[in-house]
């Protein structure tokens, strides 16, 4: 059955339902993703909460879904654009086809979408509201998304437990994935996920040794209301800041974000390390960049860089010991080569209890 994706630009693009056409009309901002495999990472980060996301690779659904690899307990995303989807996944993992699994949460997949066209729009005109529907369009469109409170839908109620290993990790959960908990616990830690408006004095009462602000979805400057907050964790223990964290800690200590044209979203996104004078790809997710000339008064230095398009990458500060990236070192889906940041962090953590020791 024929299904439409319109761009609020006034484009649109006719294609196939794989899945049982919505009962109504699906709207939500469009962004595009470039990696070739890593669909169910995709789907299940809450960092995409209600986006329409189209897979720029052809052919999506090879391997099916399994039963490992989800980010969270279920998919995120409002709609999936893809060309082609197949209904016969080869994987001994595999559990479900990419339709079956969006059919099962009732998520729309649109097909045989020309999607390269699509995205050239969307590179073009920038990230935009946009709809999926059975019926053409019918008059000029202005969709208006609601803004706030992606990252209340998605946070945790109540705190959660992870291991048993020396290291106490908080974890602010503003729709973290899971693989960010797996690092830790990789690297013998204890990991609590706490929810995202938890008051400082209860994180205190935890006895982190360090913090970790995760990725979520949305743009940073929803969340003013929480900075003080951030601010006092950022002052009190070793952090570190992934995606939406990243960008927190800088608008907590005075600096500033702002939206790119159209996101990084992909699994080969050439990052440099300037402290190590080396390049690496990283797996990224995001529409909103710190801005690098609102730095000076925040105390952060500039440490990584995205070579696409120069834009701020990480960034180390002068006094405290904080560690951000916008990067996404936990990868899933991507390479897993800025792996290291994680065991700088827990590097930072050991020479900050050897220090509150030798002053005790
Ligand atoms: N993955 C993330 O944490 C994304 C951060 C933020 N929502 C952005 O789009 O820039």
């Amino acid at each position: 059955m024929e299904g439409y994706l319109h761009l609020n630009n006034n484009q649109s693009f006719l294609g196939q339902w794989l899945t049982p056409p919505p009962k109504q009309q699906i709207e939500g901002e469009i962004v595009f993703f470039t990696g070739m495999t890593g669909y169910q990472e995709v789907l299940t980060d809450p960092s995409y909460k209600d986006q329409i996301i189209v897979f720029t690779y052809p052919l999506i659904g090879n391997y099916g879904i399994n039963e490992l690899d989800f980010e969270s307990k279920k998919p995120h995303v409002a709609g999936v654009v893809v060309y082609e989807a197949t209904n016969h996944p080869s994987h001994y993992q595999a559990k479900y086809s990419l339709k079956a699994y969006l059919e099962k949460w009732n998520i729309p997949l649109l097909g045989h979408i020309d999607t390269r066209a699509v995205v050239k729009r969307i590179r073009k005109e920038g990230t935009m509201p946009a709809a999926l529907s059975s019926n053409e369009l019918d008059c000029k469109h202005n969709w208006v998304l609601p803004k706030e409170g992606k990252v209340t839908k998605v946070t945790a109620s109540t705190n959660g437990c992870y291991g048993n290993g020396e290291t106490h990790i908080v974890l602010v959960d503003y729709g973290a994935k899971k693989s960010i908990i797996q690092s830790f616990l990789k690297r013998n830690c204890r990991v609590t996920t706490i929810p995202f408006q938890t008051a400082f004095k209860e994180i205190k009462n935890l006895k982190p040794d360090g913090i970790v602000l995760s990725n979520g979805p949305g743009d940073p400057k929803e969340l003013t209301n929480i900075l003080p907050n951030v601010k006092k964790m950022l002052e009190h223990y070793p952090t570190l800041g992934i995606c939406l964290g990243h960008q927190l800690a800088v608008l907590a200590l005075g600096g500033n974000t702002k939206k790119l044209t159209f996101g990084h979203r992909g699994a080969n996104h050439p990052v440099a390390d300037l402290k190590y004078g080396k390049v690496f790809m990283s797996s990224q997710n995001h529409s909103y960049v710190v801005d690098e000339e609102s730095l000076l008064k925040t105390g952060f230095e500039k440490r990584f860089v995205n070579l696409h398009d120069q834009s701020i990458e990480g960034l180390t500060h002068k006094v405290l010991p904080i560690q951000t990236v916008q990067f996404h070192p936990e990868a899933h889906p991507g390479p897993a080569d800025g792996e290291y940041i994680f065991d700088e962090f827990m590097n930072m953590i050991k020479v900050e209890k050897r220090s509150v020791i030798a002053y005790a």
